[in-house]
């Protein structure tokens, strides 16, 4: 018999850009001095109250707070609890304090190196690294956590309390070795008890506590730092939730399950058998179950979720409660939003606000029964049968055509000494060639002529003057500066990604599907919905138009198969392997037009490359040989005079050095700079073959870099690769600067190259 208490909903954490990124918009007008922090501060009351009726509109049981931020919550927490370098001068946490780490100011306006950027685990959202220092006191700092609470308990007094786990944040940060970060434990623990006690005095019973790296292969030591952590959490009438995601537990359910908390939240998704974590669960203890893909934007498959659930529900009572795997943060806001995408699409599509609904649904189809739902239940089997019918989902042919990618072992037609030989005679580039990553900058005017020709204020053939014209300038102004091999900027292109969705069948686009990426900075990834396919060339004629401009070489520039398969959302009935193959054999096509059409270098940027590695070591072989294999796959088309980049920014090398090998690119470009070129270490321990193109500074701060700086770190390049296979350029693209600051940059990038070379002739 059904159960008649309702269950207890909630999410992990919502998206927090507003509609129609309201909160880029009120950022980007604040930092410009455009406009004051009390606007600041009122949008981002209005994006959080929103959240809030939304919840409640829903019926979902526990809202999340806390888990806003104006930059970054990984940032928050290091403000919250006096865990900032130094060199940004004493920082109480404010807001003005959050931004300067971000974005590499000291607390009193001076100019410093911001806190590095990682990607959060696997997605595609980047936190702000904390840095911790020796004989650093842990100082809590909680008025502005404690605000928000206040404001939304005022608002809905079941609004729960977001906090990321002591631990969590000790393994995400920085500046100590792993076991000093670890001896921080207990102090900051206390720092946590203290905080809780404050939440417990504003009436709070439940706190969500994050410590996502359960999921992950974590040493020994710092599995056994979570028991006595958590009993140093302990506060009287405030109950935790330990919330995993992103992955299953694995090894560590038990040690999970034990913990001294009240509840444990576990990634339904990726946890195979739910009832032997319930099994493992102490009968005091609630279990969330995050039954809905957080990270998908497809509309579930309910009946099968009801399937999964009843025997849980039976087991547990009302001490199930129900929940997406994960923070809502990496999905858009409202499928309601996607008027023009077509119906048979957009009835599938499931984002933050729908996936509220479904769990609202999930809940009575377990406490009411089936037939409470069965309207819901009946339209999404509908739905879904119709984009299942729909011409294009599956392509016969290309199915074919793929199906025999896993069979071969891709290789370009000659090795890369061979290749290197017929390269530098086409193309008798000097010692140290300097270039850039591929985008320049993205202007005010660019953006305002596609959205003008988006919105048919301006026809196709005037976009494409204005386009031809600034990729004009743009080798214009590179041959100014003296880059050796150029690039065509880019300036066509709305994202690497989305663009290249554009050109391919298969791929479907939102108007606002907008996701956080760091700061305030969005992607609109856009849905492979159906078999991929290329039609038509995508980038040879602008390529062609830009080496016509120009006697030096410029590189043709593609986003690669990993890259465009990871940030784009994808369908959910096909391997992501058959998927990265499908865009890999369009890439080869591609690739072959582009050498044909006498395009002597090809950039194929894959900076996802080492965001899709999965989170568990046993994952990793299986992922390096398809996404290895389906990168060969596109560039081994290309003949040898032809010369193969790649690019791949935040990256860890280390572990994957062999595959990034493997790739077997003629140069490969990558982002060095915020690790002072640690990140070259795993090249030079490994003896890496190729040709390396460390980035010499750091494009995503607005500081412009000195001679001496660059220079400095051409000579750690220097003594760790060997001179004729050292490349030098930026970290990566240059499409969020000014041109204000990417000539200066540029001009001292190539004077140190300049001078080096004489030296070392
Ligand atoms: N997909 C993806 N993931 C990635 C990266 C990436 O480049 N792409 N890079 C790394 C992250 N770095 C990033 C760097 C820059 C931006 C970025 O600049 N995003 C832009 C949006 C880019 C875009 O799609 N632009 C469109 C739409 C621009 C727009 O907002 N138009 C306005 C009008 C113009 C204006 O006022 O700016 C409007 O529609 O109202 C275009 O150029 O056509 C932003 O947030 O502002 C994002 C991520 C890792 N992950
Ligand atoms: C995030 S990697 C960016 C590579 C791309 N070619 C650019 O220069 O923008
Ligand atoms: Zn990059």
């Amino acid at each position: 018999m059904p159960h008649s208490t309702p269950l207890i909903t909630h999410t992990l954490g919502f998206p927090r850009i507003g509609d129609r990124r309201a909160l880029k918009w009120a950022l980007e007008a604040y930092w410009r001095g455009d406009d004051t922090a009390d606007r600041l501060h009122a949008t981002g009351h209005a994006i959080r109250q929103q959240i809030l009726d939304d919840h409640v509109a829903a019926g979902i049981t526990r809202p999340p707070v806390g888990d806003f931020s104006f930059y970054d919550h990984v940032a928050d927490t290091a403000l919250l609890f006096g865990q900032t370098p130094r060199r940004f001068g004493p920082m109480a946490n404010t807001l003005d304090n959050l931004f300067a780490l971000g974005r590499g100011r000291t607390a009193k306006g001076r100019n410093t190196a911001p806190l590095a950027m990682k990607k959060w685990l696997n997605s595609n959202y980047h936190y702000l690294v904390p840095e911790l220092e020796t004989d650093q006191p842990i100082m809590l700092d909680a008025a502005r956590y404690l605000d928000l609470v206040r404001e939304a308990r005022a608002a809905s007094s079941k609004a729960k309390p977001v906090l990321l786990g002591p631990l969590s944040f000790l393994w995400f940060s920085r500046g100590l070795d792993e076991s000093a970060r670890l001896a921080r434990a207990e102090a900051l623990a206390d720092a946590y008890r203290t905080l809780l006690a404050k939440l417990a005095e504003l009436g709070v019973t439940w706190v969500q506590i994050d410590e996502p790296i359960l999921t992950l292969d974590l040493p020994l030591a710092w599995l056994q730092a979570f028991e006595p952590t958590y009993h140093r959490l302990r506060v009287p009438r405030i109950k935790l939730l330990l919330t995993t995601y992103f992955g299953d537990l694995n090894g560590n359910v038990a040690l999970a399950a034990q913990l001294p908390v009240d509840g444990l939240h576990i990634d339904a998704t990726a946890t195979a058998d739910l009832i032997a974590v319930a099994d493992r669960l102490p009968d005091y203890k609630v279990l969330s179950v995050g039954i809905l893909d957080g990270r998908s934007i497809w509309r579930a498959d309910l009946a099968a979720l009801l399937d999964r659930l009843r025997p849980l529900h039976t087991r547990l009572g009302d001490r199930l409660w129900l929940a997406p795997s994960c923070s809502l943060l990496h999905l858009p806001l409202d499928a309601e939003s996607e008027s023009e995408l077509p119906d048979f699409l957009r009835r599938n599509l499931s984002f933050a606000r729908q996936k509220l609904q479904e769990l609202r649904l999930l809940a009575r189809g377990l406490t009411e029964g089936w037939n409470a739902i069965a309207l819901e239940l009946n339209q999404t089997a509908a739905a879904r049968a119709t984009l299942d019918a729909q011409p294009g989902r599956i392509d016969p042919q290309l199915r074919a055509e793929t199906a025999t990618i896993p069979q071969h072992s891709p290789a370009r037609p000659a090795p890369f000494s061979a290749r290197s030989a017929a390269q530098q005679a086409r193309f008798r580039l000097p010692l140290l060639p300097t270039t850039t990553i591929g985008s320049f900058p993205q202007t005010p005017e660019i953006r305002q002529a596609r959205k003008a020709f988006k919105n048919r204020e301006i026809n196709a053939a005037e976009y494409e003057a204005q386009m031809k014209s600034e990729i004009a300038e743009v080798i214009r102004a590179q041959e100014a500066i003296g880059l050796d091999v150029l690039v065509h900027g880019e300036a066509e292109r709305n994202d690497m990604v989305e663009y290249f969705g554009e050109q391919l069948d298969g791929f479907a686009f939102t108007r606002e599907g907008w996701v956080q990426s760091y700061g305030s900075r969005c992607v609109k990834p856009p849905i492979i919905w159906g078999d991929v396919r290329r039609s038509r060339p995508m980038t040879v004629d602008w390529a062609r138009y830009a080496q016509s401009l120009t006697d030096r070489p410029v590189k043709g520039m593609l986003t690669g198969p990993v890259t465009i398969l990871f940030w784009s959302f994808v369908r959910d009935d096909l391997s992501r392997e058959a998927v990265c193959n499908q865009i890999a054999e369009a890439l080869r096509g591609e690739i072959a037009d582009l050498a044909a059409a006498g395009i002597g270098m090809i950039q194929v940027d894959e900076p996802a490359f080492r965001e899709g590695l999965p989170l568990r070591r046993k994952d990793w072989p299986s992922y390096l040989t398809w996404a290895v294999r389906a990168f060969r796959h596109a560039v081994s088309i290309a003949p040898s005079d032809v010369q193969i980049h790649t690019h791949m920014c935040y990256s860890e090398f280390n572990d994957i050095i062999e595959s990034i090998a493997a790739l077997d690119a003629d140069v490969i470009t990558i982002e060095t700079t915020r690790s002072n070129m640690q990140l070259l270490d795993a090249f030079a321990d490994f003896d890496y073959p190729n040709a390396i193109g460390p980035g010499i500074y750091d494009i995503h701060a607005p500081q412009i870099p000195t001679e001496a700086e660059i220079e400095a770190r051409v000579r750690l390049a220097l003594a760790r690769v060997p001179v004729e296979r050292l490349w030098i350029n930026p970290d990566c693209g240059l499409k969020t600067r000014s041109w204000a600051e990417v000539t200066p940059a540029l001009e001292a990038m190539v004077a140190v190259a300049q001078r080096l070379r004489a030296d070392l002739d």
